[in-house]
């Protein structure tokens, strides 16, 4: 499977996504291709390295780093644009990002400044990766203060998506993206909404046929959005939904709470706002509820996020105009949008009700 991610200027600044089962065994082969003579260098989460180093990727360059969201800092793009300048790299070299979110958002920022932009292809390696942080261009670096406060928007050359990667995940870790593909789910497709709640069995087990269409239907969502909004100047707002809320847990947690569970956190979260301010019904709500909870992610809040701890971090979200918050509010399955919330008496609220969200809605 297939699509081509269009933005505006047209051809010239389109690239592939490719997403196929056995994908891994020819990417030597599509490098080569893509790198039309260039030295390519393929930096690879050291884990991954590991597990997949010897079956992929083995006639290209290898540079390994620590990934990890505590490492997704400034210093450890420093290092590795050192490594590269000690092994030669120059502005015509290409960049392979071979591993989950942190070495894609790492890998692309680094990219997008070496010597002041090389290209960069993408090979996601976690459910994370695969329908979320691959595709879109989004790359960045954590500061202490709060997420992916440094970025740039650097398209990649080309994204390759290989379903069978997801084989050697951490059932920890399949879980986490599961909770990016429930935000693009609710985000952008009902049915696909439909699918997650009755397919959970298949999915958990992770076989192959329906994760390769649970992937390819969400990078076909997201990439649909980025192709209308490619730097967040309106609707690509909506891929945030449940954002604000999880990145100030993941920032108050020190990032120790991953990506994902943060998100899923969020979602909840966000849609107790949906339902204070009448956009979604009980009834969506719980379905909201279940679907987070049929893959075994947190449903609500933890105690000791405490509002004031969420609304000082929030100040550092990359959403807020002036002294105004936005959020990213769910509709029903498929309906989504976005609203400048004035009244911080209501964040409270839902943070508080987020904690007890079970006893509330559910009795
Ligand atoms: N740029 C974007 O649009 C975007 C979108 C979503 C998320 N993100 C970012 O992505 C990050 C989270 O991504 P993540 O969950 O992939 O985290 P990650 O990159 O830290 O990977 C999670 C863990 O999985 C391991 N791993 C990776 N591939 C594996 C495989 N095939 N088999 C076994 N283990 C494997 C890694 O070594 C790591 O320990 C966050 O920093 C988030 O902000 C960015
Ligand atoms: O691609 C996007 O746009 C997203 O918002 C996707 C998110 O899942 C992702 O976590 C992204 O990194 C968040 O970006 P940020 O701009 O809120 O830091
Ligand atoms: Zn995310």
């Amino acid at each position: 499977m297939k699509l081509n991610v269009v933005l505006s200027g047209g051809e010239s600044r389109s690239y592939e996504v490719m997403c196929e089962s056995g994908l891994h065994r020819r990417l030597d082969r599509i490098i080569k291709d893509l790198s039309r003579g260039r030295r390519v260098f393929c930096v690879w989460d050291r884990f991954v390295h590991g597990l997949w180093g010897h079956r992929c990727l083995t006639a290209t360059e290898s540079i390994v780093w620590d990934a990890s969201e505590q490492n997704k800092k400034l210093s450890a793009v420093e290092e590795l644009a050192r490594e590269l300048v000690r092994r030669g790299a120059d502005r015509h070299s290409l960049l392979v990002a071979v591993g989950g979110g942190v070495t894609g958002d790492v890998v692309g920022f680094l990219a997008s400044i070496y010597m002041r932009g090389i290209p960069v292809v993408q090979i996601p390696t976690t459910l994370v990766a695969q329908v979320d942080s691959s595709v879109g261009g989004k790359t960045g670096v954590d500061l202490p203060e709060g997420k992916n406060l440094l970025g740039t928007f650097h398209q990649p050359l080309w994204v390759g998506i290989d379903p069978d990667f997801l084989q050697t995940l951490s059932e920890e870790n399949f879980r986490e993206g599961m909770a990016e593909v429930i935000k693009t789910a609710w985000i952008g497709d009902a049915d696909l909404v439909r699918f997650l709640l009755d397919n959970s069995d298949d999915i958990l087990r992770r076989r192959a046929d329906v994760m390769a269409h649970v992937v390819f239907r969400c990078v076909e969502i997201k990439a649909g959005i980025v192709m209308e909004d490619e730097k967040e100047g309106g609707v690509r707002k909506v891929l945030n939904l449940g954002h604000t809320f999880g990145h100030a847990v993941e920032r108050i947690s020190n990032y120790t709470i991953n990506h994902g569970h943060a998100v899923a956190m969020g979602l909840i979260c966000a849609g107790i706002l949906g339902r204070q301010l009448g956009y979604l019904d009980r009834e969506h709500l719980n379905m909201l509820k279940d679907l987070l909870s049929a893959y075994g992610l947190p449903t609500g809040l933890p105690s000791e996020y405490s509002p004031d701890k969420m609304m000082s971090v929030f100040q550092a979200d990359k959403k807020k105009v002036g002294n105004s918050l936005v959020f990213v509010i769910p509709g029903p399955p498929g309906k989504v949008i976005w609203k400048t919330i004035e009244d911080k008496k209501l964040i409270d609220e839902v943070i508080r009700l987020a904690q007890k969200i079970g006893k509330i809605y559910l009795t």
